[in-house]
């Protein structure tokens, strides 16, 4: 797919797609409550139809209208044994939270995806859970999927990871629900607390203090009304679309705007940006406002420690930002991009210097040297969509022709991005 500068100053409005981390949970947290869960504004993106074919393989009713997702929850103790492998496509989120469920059910279950997913790291969730006394291997025995999970019994546990990593965290006290007293987990930095609001509006008895959540099992889970709220990592590439082509002007409706989630947006305005938020709105734990973005200068800045797992997806888009800014930007702390659906540190690197970029990887991130003009080239998505979106909006402040191999893999998590973008992009 082809892509050119932009012609014209982008302005207008757009209502960016559900949050993939919230439509993979309700669909999880639904199957194994009591009742109905209806969700509205759920993300059709692959991630998580893959979620949802899961469940259905799990025994679990699952309606698609239009507007609204229907979970026919059969409570915790409700899944049957699926005749055949699950398939969890591209979606590591899929992997390691299905797994912490997989655990405690009394049947043999066992999972793959396709070739990423295949090369992406289940060691962090086989110990974690194999220390609470789950029966996990990895098929091939190199520590990724295809994973086999036999029943066994569950033991409570208090784990210290390694990784500030949700998905991680949200597998553990799955398995928690199963197990034999409280899990808890503890991680470095406040990963997206996703699991914790939504299980404990399920009825879940999960408690969060500073970097640990803790579960007690024995809850019955309670079927849901979700809002999902739109997506901030998806809402990112407008963000920085209306920041790099001059005199933009986007307002960006209804974005999740969770404080675990919201790192792009304080390290925007310590670049200098002007973003204002409307319309704030609590929500049910889950806060949202509009997001009115204004291009204008931008200057480097460094992004590290705690902020990392707040914007871990948006760093792709915070690369590339920081090549339309003043000065240098550091991105550390950030060892965990190498192990997304690509190497997002090396494939970064890779196409924005073929774009001209100043811009050089180092062990936990990269160090962009911004203010140098950028050139169109051919990019390698790598199949990553985050890769292949950054980089649409890239060409939109690069002179001549972007070419984007792989562009359609958007569709794991937002796939009307090209319709959205051509809206706004004259
Ligand atoms: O829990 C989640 O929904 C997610 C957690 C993050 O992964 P890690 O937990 O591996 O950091 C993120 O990159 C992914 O897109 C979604
Ligand atoms: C890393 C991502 O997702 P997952 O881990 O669910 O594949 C992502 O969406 O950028």
């Amino acid at each position: 797919m082809k892509f050119t500068k932009a012609s014209a100053p982008l302005k207008g409005t757009v209502t960016i797609p559900g949050d993939k981390s919230i439509s993979h949970r309700s669909v999880m947290f639904g199957a194994l409550a009591d009742g109905t869960t209806k969700v509205t504004n759920f993300l059709r993106g692959a991630d998580c139809l893959s979620t949802i074919a899961c469940f259905r393989k799990l025994g679990i009713e699952i309606e698609e209208t239009l507007d609204e997702i229907l979970i026919r929850g059969k409570g915790i103790h409700g899944l049957t044994a699926p005749d055949s492998m699950l398939d969890v496509g591209n979606s590591g989120t899929t992997t390691r939270l299905i797994s912490g469920i997989l655990a405690g059910q009394p049947f043999t279950t066992e999972l793959n995806g396709d070739e990423s997913i295949q090369s992406r790291p289940m060691k962090r969730i086989i110990a974690p859970l194999s220390q609470m006394g789950a029966d996990i291997e990895s098929i091939r025995g190199n520590g990724c999927a295809p994973l086999r999970i036999r029943q066994s019994q569950l033991y409570g546990i208090h784990y210290q990871s390694k990784v500030a990593s949700a998905q991680v965290k949200s597998c553990i006290l799955l398995a928690g629900l199963y197990a034999d007293g409280t899990t808890s987990v503890t991680e470095p930095y406040l990963s997206r607390n996703h699991t914790e609001i939504m299980l404990k509006h399920f009825g879940a008895q999960i408690t969060s203090k500073g970097t640990t959540a803790t579960i007690v099992p024995g809850s019955e889970l309670h079927g849901q009304e979700i809002e999902v709220p739109g997506d901030i990592s998806s809402a990112a590439y407008f963000i920085a679309a209306g920041l790099i082509v001059p005199g933009s002007e986007i307002l960006i409706k209804n974005v999740g705007i969770n404080p675990t989630r919201d790192g792009l947006l304080r390290v925007c305005k310590d670049m200098g940006a002007d973003i204002t938020l409307l319309n704030k709105n609590l929500g049910n734990g889950e806060p949202t406002a509009d997001l009115l973005v204004r291009a204008g200068s931008l200057h480097g800045t460094t992004v590290g420690g705690a902020v990392i797992p707040t914007l871990i997806d948006e760093l792709p888009v915070v690369a590339a930002l920081a090549c339309f800014a003043e000065g240098t930007t550091v991105i550390k702390d950030a060892q965990e991009l190498k192990v997304k659906e690509s190497n997002r540190i090396d494939v970064m690197v890779q196409n924005l210097t073929a774009m001209g970029a100043h811009v050089t990887a180092t062990d936990d991130g990269m160090i962009i040297e911004g203010g140098h003009p950028l050139h169109g080239a051919v990019i390698d998505s790598k199949l990553d969509h985050r890769i292949a979106m950054t980089f649409a909006i890239t060409a939109l402040a690069s002179d001549g022709e972007t070419e984007i191999t792989g562009a359609d893999c958007v569709k794991i998590s937002y796939p009307g991005f090209y319709e959205d973008l051509s809206m706004l992009a004259k």
